[in-house]
């Protein structure tokens, strides 16, 4: 039996863009610098990063699907924050956000992160945006480059 696990080295040479909504831009600028901080953090160089802004979190999928086509990334990071208010807005705009995110990674082949939080209360968001429960964009970012490696060698 043969196992392949993802690693976190040799990501120097890697060009990663992240697409990222502006929508709770308290909440995204700080998944953002997670994010940031977890690719260099593992050798990407910053340089290397670039960094596509689209208004809410139902529009990171076509931006991040024409993102894949320019074959110029390794991968692609997806960052952005729904909060829910008083109707089912909230989940139309999750539903949307994440399938089309799976999508993009599905029918392009370029691997591409889920890092949409989805939150009952600002509270609750900025907990996982550097609070209290870790920081999820550095999470996704990590998780972006051990897949990476991974399909690097298949
Ligand atoms: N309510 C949230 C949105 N809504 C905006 C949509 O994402 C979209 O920009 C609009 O419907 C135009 O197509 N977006 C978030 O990222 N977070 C929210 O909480
Ligand atoms: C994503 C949302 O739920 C939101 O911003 C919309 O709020 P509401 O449902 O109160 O209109």
């Amino acid at each position: 039996m043969t196992i392949y696990a993802g690693t976190l080295t040799n990501h120097e040479q890697r060009h990663i863009a992240i697409v990222m909504s502006r929508f709770n831009t308290l909440i995204t600028d700080a998944l953002l610098a997670g994010a940031k901080e977890a690719l260099m953090m593992h050798g990407v160089v910053e340089t290397n990063i670039d960094v596509y802004y689209v208004p809410g979190a139902f529009e990171i999928p076509l931006v991040a699907e024409k993102v894949a086509l320019t074959q110029k990334y390794d991968g692609i990071v997806t960052l952005g924050a729904v909060i829910r208010g008083e109707t089912d807005h909230y989940d139309l705009v999750i539903n949307g956000s994440m399938s089309g995110i799976a999508q993009v990674g599905l029918k392009t082949g370029v691997p591409t992160v889920f890092g949409v939080l989805t939150a009952d209360s600002l509270e609750q968001a900025q907990h996982r945006a550097g609070g209290k429960a870790g920081n999820k964009g550095g999470e996704v970012a990590t998780a972006l480059l051990e897949l990476l490696s991974v399909v690097d060698v298949i």
